[in-house]
Order: C-alpha cells, then structure tokens, then sequence
C-alpha cells in the first residue's frame, strides 16, 4: 500500500516503522506545518490519522472529499461522531476509527463489558475508571477511558453518564464533563511523564476491590493494529472501529 501519514508526532513515527516492516511505502507525511494538500494523497491507497483534536475533522473531510480511505486514530472528537457518519455515508467513503487501535486494549473492551454485566446487580460495589497518560496528552479523559465508561453504563440501569475527575486538574486540559452529577461513573484522569497508556477498572466495596488493568509498555499495539485497518479497509466501503477489523462484535 502507499500510505499518507496524517500527524508525524510519537505515534506517526511509530506507524511508519510498522508500515515499512509490512512492506508498504509512505508517500506523504502531514503536519501542522505541511497540512494535507492534493498533491500529497495523489496515489494514495489510505491515510493514518494521529494528529490532534482540533485539526482532525478537517482531515477527515479531505479525505473522503478525495475519497481516500481514512484510519482514525486521533482522540477528542466524539462529540463529532454523527456528523463525521453521515459524511462518510453520503460521500460512499471509508473510514475505520478507534480510541484504541491496540489488539489488547480491544480484548480488554471486551473483558470491561463481561465484567460489568457480572458485577451490575451487586449495587455494593461501585465501578471506578483510572486513566494515566504522558504529560503531553491533549485531550482528558482519554478516547479510551470513554470507550471502556460506555462499555460500562450500557449495562448498569443506575449509571446515567460519566464524568471526568482529576487530581491534578491544573495539568490537564479541561474536560466536556468535569463535574460530578447524580448517577455517573468516575474517570480519573492522571497525566505523569512518559507513561504510554495505563487503564485500570476498579469495582469497590467496603470489603474488597476487584480490578482489571492494560498497560501499554509502548507505542508499538496502537501503531500495528492502525496499519492491519488500513490493510483490512482496502476495497471497502462505510464507517467501521477496530471491532469490525478484529471481528470482536
Ligand atoms: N487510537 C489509538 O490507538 C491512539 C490514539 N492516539 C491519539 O493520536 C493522537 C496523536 O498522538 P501523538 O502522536 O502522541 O501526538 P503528537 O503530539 O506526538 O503528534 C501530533 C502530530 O499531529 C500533527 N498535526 C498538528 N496539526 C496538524 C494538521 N492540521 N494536519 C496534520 N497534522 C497535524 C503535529 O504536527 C504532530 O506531528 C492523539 O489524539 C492521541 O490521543 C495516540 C495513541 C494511540
Ligand atoms: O494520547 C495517547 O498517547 C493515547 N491516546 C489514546 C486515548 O486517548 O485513549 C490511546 C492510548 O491510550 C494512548
């Protein structure tokens, strides 16, 4: 495949290592400084997305604008999401996003949602989500946090929402939900240097607490399961997650 990288940040860099290793060729690398232009998409077989909050919607348009096959990996647009599904529908384009493109992270989803189905009728133990991310990162809580809260919410009846905590607010950037109403779940929001991505479910009772946690130990799972998308999207059409790539539905 040739392949244009949108953001040549930690994850651009990582994903060409990856893309190169599988034997495909990056034609093009988007930054904020060189943004997506024609010239660069011209031949492209898809694009990979990891840029920011603020410049990837305006990616993405281009992109099914050229009808370019887009990977999402870039966080901080949920509230998006509908618009972003109708442009793919009515532009006959494809598009695969996730807030985690990692295969752990995507079994871990799937652990989240048992595991709330399991723990929901014992209304003594309260779920709580901790996400810790490098100091760098944009957007709070993370894309994955969110996914794992929704996972959450659909099966408990007396969670409504979540909402987005921090201990050390004054670092991280404000959130859309920062403040606690009746009946949401907590996302801890921890931002320490060089952490790659930690997330921990905690369900706690004045007894006990159970626990399930994914730790990244790099970048190298978001950049492969962004490229086995890119791979997989190929002679596709519509708006499809990681879910769909890995068959995890
Ligand atoms: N879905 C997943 O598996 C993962 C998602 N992410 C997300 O990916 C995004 C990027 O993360 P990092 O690489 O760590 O960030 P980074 O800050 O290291 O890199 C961001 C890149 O975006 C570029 N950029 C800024 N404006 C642009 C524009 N208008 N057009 C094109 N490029 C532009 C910057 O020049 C930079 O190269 C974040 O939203 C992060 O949350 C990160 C890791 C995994
Ligand atoms: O910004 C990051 O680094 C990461 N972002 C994603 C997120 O917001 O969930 C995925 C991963 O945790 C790393």
């Amino acid at each position: 495949m040739k392949v244009v990288l949108v953001g040549y940040g930690k994850m651009g860099k990582e994903i060409e290592k990856i893309l190169i290793s599988r034997g495909h060729e990056v034609i093009g690398k988007a930054t904020d400084v060189n943004p997506l232009n024609k010239e660069m998409i011209a031949n492209a077989d898809a694009a990979i997305d990891f840029s920011t909050p603020t410049s990837v919607l305006e990616n993405i348009d281009f992109l099914l604008a050229h009808n370019i096959p887009a990977i999402v990996g870039t966080t901080g647009w949920n509230s998006s999401y509908d618009k972003v599904k109708t442009s793919v529908d009515e532009k006959n384009g494809a598009l695969v996003h996730a807030s985690n493109f990692s295969i752990g992270v995507n079994l871990f989803f799937k652990l989240n949602e048992q595991l709330s189905k399991l723990m929901e009728p014992y209304n003594e133990y309260t779920p709580s989500i901790t996400e810790i991310h490098h100091t760098e990162k944009l957007d709070a809580p993370s894309g994955t946090a969110i996914t794992l809260a929704n996972g959450i919410i659909q099966n408990y009846s007396q969670l409504e929402d979540w909402y987005c905590a921090s201990e050390n607010s004054a670092t991280i950037p404000q959130s859309e939900k920062n403040t606690k109403k009746e009946n949401q779940l907590k996302i801890e929001a921890v931002r320490e240097p060089d952490v790659k991505g930690t997330h921990l479910i905690e369900y706690k009772s004045n007894i006990d607490t159970l626990s399930i946690q994914h730790e990244a130990h790099n970048r190298t799972g978001f950049a492969l399961g962004a490229v086995i998308a890119a791979e997989w999207i190929q002679n596709k059409k519509g708006i499809f997650t990681m879910k769909d790539v890995l068959q995890l539905s």
